[in-house]
């Protein structure tokens, strides 16, 4: 091991934590000392020395836990078969469970974890040499393997979530109503869908949005175009909710093209079509980020194809207008789409799909409005910002609205700002459609009070349902927390249950007028003296607390608890262990925060070269062999977006650490993994990122790290619908046997040893240069910041007392906690929204989260016995600012 002036320690502290740093110097006996522990531990972990041997030696209070025998039998995760009344070890015991998660009750049964070993001189061989009492190190000693939170071991297994049938696949039964002929889709869609997109049957959504929005008789083309807001009966505006990765895109996407070309048709007179792309933009599909904005664009040109086979000219428009905009050259004629004779010809494409997103060149894209963008796509802000200052943007014409993962635009802020919009072209607009993975009661206030007598389409759960839609077009047709009116077979000829669909719109009407202006505050500390509030058994008086998700079935998630301390290991295990057992593969890891300097990553980095030089184009790291690791998060310029974005796609295995920004929407379809190094600060954010796998029917895995503190989480996650089960933690770390940067560093005895290396492997990376050690500051503190915005539900769960900062600060590869200044953040969020266009009001209130905490290396060291608490004295009011 290199010199870095520190040794390892198996030892843990004793109460005194002072007593693990300086002392005489007595590096012989010290290091014999050590090399004994090192043999004694050996021979625990490889022969055998279970509970037993650890209760004779002092730690008798461990009972066999549900993970974390090392000598256990080999199962890669420990996915138990168990049912609600076997216990743990039980479960441990089971072989045939490969294809059961056992999703545990964290808050049943407490007992040590297997990461809290005892201090090693209990392990010591007693026949080893030794005399007198320990000789202290003269250097920093530090150990991952003892004081470990080990309050909540899970234990009692509550729930078995066998592995169902894929659950946003396509369906495999089609009959007359469930196929794209049989849902009235225009057969140019039909055959370009199947020949040139591999898109054969509609998914479930996709048969409810046709169902409800295609289904017309052609003549009432004429009366849409011209007019008549209610041409569907009395339904204008439509909320989609459906699973992540259910083709919701091409949901929305569908109709609408369907409409423009039947419009196209029906108005044309003696063959010469009225509509052309002068008509300006006729539907806007906002998106949250540009890399979905982009993904969507992609898809709609795809789908613009239709008409021309080897001629892609609206394909290649955006592009062509690029090149052209740039030189401002807007006198271009329109020229007749070429068609291939396999496929309907029509005599002239009009439909110009467009893209403005922020970060593009704004005098390019304002060349492209003037000429006339039919279906455009965009992010909020950008849109607003043309909206403001192009002139020549057309919306008189809009006839639709999409707002894809609509809750998200509420989260960023962008609240006042769409209904900005909305107000804008309400008197103008046809139809306006919210769609998401998870709605939210922010959105149905939205829908309240912005949309016009809404449909809510959601995808049938099951194959019963998706039956029953077969014989009649079931549609939800609104929501309200656990209630969906479903419209039956009748609804297609009109007759649809309004009535009870009025009084509820009427009910939550009067609900908003007597609940008159809310005031948002964001950050509610949870009232310790409330115990139901601090209770994460019982649910949350949030409002929006208990709305229940479904995430795909065939989803494998899992939850590994890891001490603070082990966490970054743990990490490492996590990834090589995909990395070993697959080739190729992708995986997304998300983390909290990026940090807020530009082009400095998320986290430090997973190579051993300096923290900021994990480019955009990614890099290498042994410990991952032939793995490229990519950086994806908003702070970044949009080139190195692009570029990272891209790599991460086309690396045959590829990991991309990311932020949030990459939670929503974002459909590469290899993604086999996600793993979650911090939670995120609402369940909703949980369900998206988790769908970033196992999408449209495929395979995937989830792991997400949790502290022992955080176990509550997996309760909470259960009581909203998602089923989660537990990894046994040490199993995992074996896969760090081997894991090395440098080849032939002398002989690992064990899984700790390896974990220990791997640490220090970080740690001294991050020493070794004063901008790399700045860097991991940094990531601890927008951590530390980060877990303070977890929404009220979530906040007896990840409270930020719970941390103890000098163990937090080891997942970052530091050895002890730097100063926080919880405010910091503040100015860059301001910033963004500034840049967005939103009101001041609509900033998050960082101020009054941002109490600032003073730390000391001595006080916040892994060492010490405090975690907040100590700093803060109790309550944040009373903490000084120092600095
Ligand atoms: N009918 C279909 N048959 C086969 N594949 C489909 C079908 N519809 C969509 N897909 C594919 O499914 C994938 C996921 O689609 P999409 O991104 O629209 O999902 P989503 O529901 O919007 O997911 P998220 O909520 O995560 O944004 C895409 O790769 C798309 O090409």
């Amino acid at each position: 091991m290199a010199d870095d002036g520190l040794q390892l320690n198996f030892a843990a502290p004793t109460g005194d934590s002072s007593s693990s740093f300086s002392g005489p110097n007595v590096k012989g006996s010290w290091k014999k000392k050590r090399i004994v522990t090192k043999i004694a531990k050996h021979k625990a972990l490889k022969f055998g020395s279970s509970s037993s041997d650890r209760q004779s030696s002092g730690a008798s209070a461990a009972k066999p836990t549900a993970y974390g025998d090392i000598k256990r039998d080999n199962r890669k995760i420990d996915v138990l078969s168990a049912s609600s009344t076997a216990t743990a070890t039980a479960s441990a015991n089971s072989s045939t469970a490969s294809d059961h998660v056992k999703v545990t009750n964290p808050a049943n049964k407490l007992q040590k974890s297997p990461f809290n070993k005892q201090p090693s001189s209990l392990q010591r061989d007693p026949s080893a040499p030794r005399a007198g009492p320990p000789p202290k190190p003269k250097t920093f000693v530090t150990s991952l393997f003892s004081g470990n939170d080990s309050t909540a071991t899970p234990t009692t297994p509550v729930h078995v979530a066998d592995v169902k049938q894929s659950s946003n696949a396509v369906p495999t039964s089609t009959s007359d109503t469930t196929t794209f002929a049989g849902l009235g889709l225009n057969p140019l869609l039909i055959s370009h869908l199947t020949l040139k997109m591999g898109v054969s049957v509609p998914t479930r959504i996709q048969q409810a949005t046709l169902a409800a929005l295609v289904s017309e008789s052609a003549g009432r083309v004429w009366w849409w175009w011209w007019g008549h807001r209610e041409w569907n009966g009395r339904h204008t505006d439509c909320m989609v909710q459906a699973q992540t990765g259910s083709g919701k895109t091409l949901a929305y996407l569908l109709p609408i093209v369907h409409r423009l070309i039947q419009a196209e048709r029906e108005l044309a007179v003696d063959d010469r079509p009225l509509l052309n792309r002068t008509l300006g933009t006729l539907a806007i599909v906002l998106a949250p980020t540009r890399e979905l904005a982009k993904q969507i664009n992609t898809v709609l040109e795809q789908l613009l194809m239709y008409s021309r086979g080897t001629g892609p000219r609206a394909a290649s428009e955006s592009k062509k207008d690029e090149d052209e905009d740039d030189n401002d050259d807007d006198e271009e004629e329109e020229k007749p789409a070429a068609t291939t004779s396999s496929t309907p010809k029509i005599s002239k494409h009009w439909i110009v799909p467009g893209l403005v997103v922020g970060g593009d060149k704004k005098k390019s894209e304002k060349a492209r409005l003037r000429k006339g963008c039919t279906i455009l796509v965009s992010t909020p802000g950008r849109l607003i910002d043309h909206l403001k200052t192009t002139q020549s943007f057309e919306l008189g014409n809009l006839r639709w609205l999409v707002l894809d993962e609509a809750d998200r635009f509420l989260e960023l802020g962008f609240e006042e700002t769409l209904r900005e919009l909305l107000s804008i072209i309400d008197a103008k607009r046809k139809r306006i459609l919210l769609t998401s993975a998870t709605i939210k009661g922010n959105v149905q206030r939205l829908a309240e009070t912005s949309l016009k007598n809404p449909l809510f389409i959601k995808a049938a759960d099951d194959e019963e349902e998706a039956e029953k839609k077969a014989d009649g077009f079931d549609l939800a047709k609104k929501a309200s927390k656990g209630k969906d009116f479903i419209l039956k077979k009748d609804a297609k000829e009109g007759k649809d249950e309004e009535d009870e669909g009025d009084d509820f719109w009427e009910e939550q009407q009067k609900r908003i007028a007597e609940r008159g202006d809310e005031v948002v505050d964001d950050y509610d500390e949870p009232d310790e003296d409330d115990e139901d509030a601090m209770d994460v058994s019982k649910p949350s008086n949030d409002d929006d607390a208990e709305e229940m998700f479904t995430v795909p079935e065939q989803l494998k998630q899992t939850y590994v608890l890891a001490p603070a301390k082990l966490r970054l290991v743990s990490l490492v295990a996590v990834l090589r262990k995909i990395a070993l057992k697959e080739k190729p593969f992708k995986a997304i890891l998300f983390t909290d925060t990026c940090d807020s300097k530009p082009d400095e990553p998320a986290k430090p980095s997973l190579a051993p070269t300096p923290a900021d030089t994990l480019p955009p184009e990614g890099l290498e790291s042994p410990l991952f062999p032939h793995t490229r690791i990519y950086k994806l998060h908003g702070n970044l310029s949009q080139k190195s977006r692009d570029v990272a974005y891209k790599g991460f796609k086309t690396s045959p295995s590829s990991v991309l650490i990311c932020t949030d920004v990459a939670a929503r929407g974002l459909d590469l379809p290899d993604i086999g993994h996600v793993v979650q190094y911090d939670m995120p600060s609402d369940v909703k954010d949980y369900v998206h990122r988790v769908g970033r796998t196992a999408r449209v029917g495929r395979e995937g895995e989830a792991v997400s790290l949790l502290l022992p503190s955080e176990a509550g989480y997996i309760e909470l996650l259960g009581r909203r619908g998602v089923k989660v089960g537990v990894q046994d933690g040490m199993e995992l770390l074996k896969s760090l046997v081997g894991a090395e940067w440098k080849k032939g560093k002398g002989k690992k005895k064990g899984v700790e040893d390896w974990a220990t290396d791997v640490q220090m492997m970080f740690e001294r990376f991050v020493l070794a240069d004063e901008k790399n050690l700045e860097l991991a500051r940094n990531a601890f503190r927008s951590h530390v910041r980060a877990y303070t915005t977890h929404t009220a539900a979530e906040k007896r769960i990840f409270n930020i007392k719970n941390l103890h900062l000098g163990h937090v600060a080891k997942s970052f590869a530091l050895r002890d906690a730097p100063g926080l200044s919880m405010g910091a953040a503040s100015s860059t969020n301001t910033k963004k929204g500034q840049q967005h266009g939103e009101k001041k009001k609509a900033v998050p209130n960082l101020k009054k989260r941002a109490y600032q905490l003073q730390s000391t290396s001595a006080s916040a060291s892994e060492f010490g016995d405090g975690g907040v608490q100590k700093l803060v004295g109790g309550t944040r009011k009373k903490v000084r600012v120092l600095y």
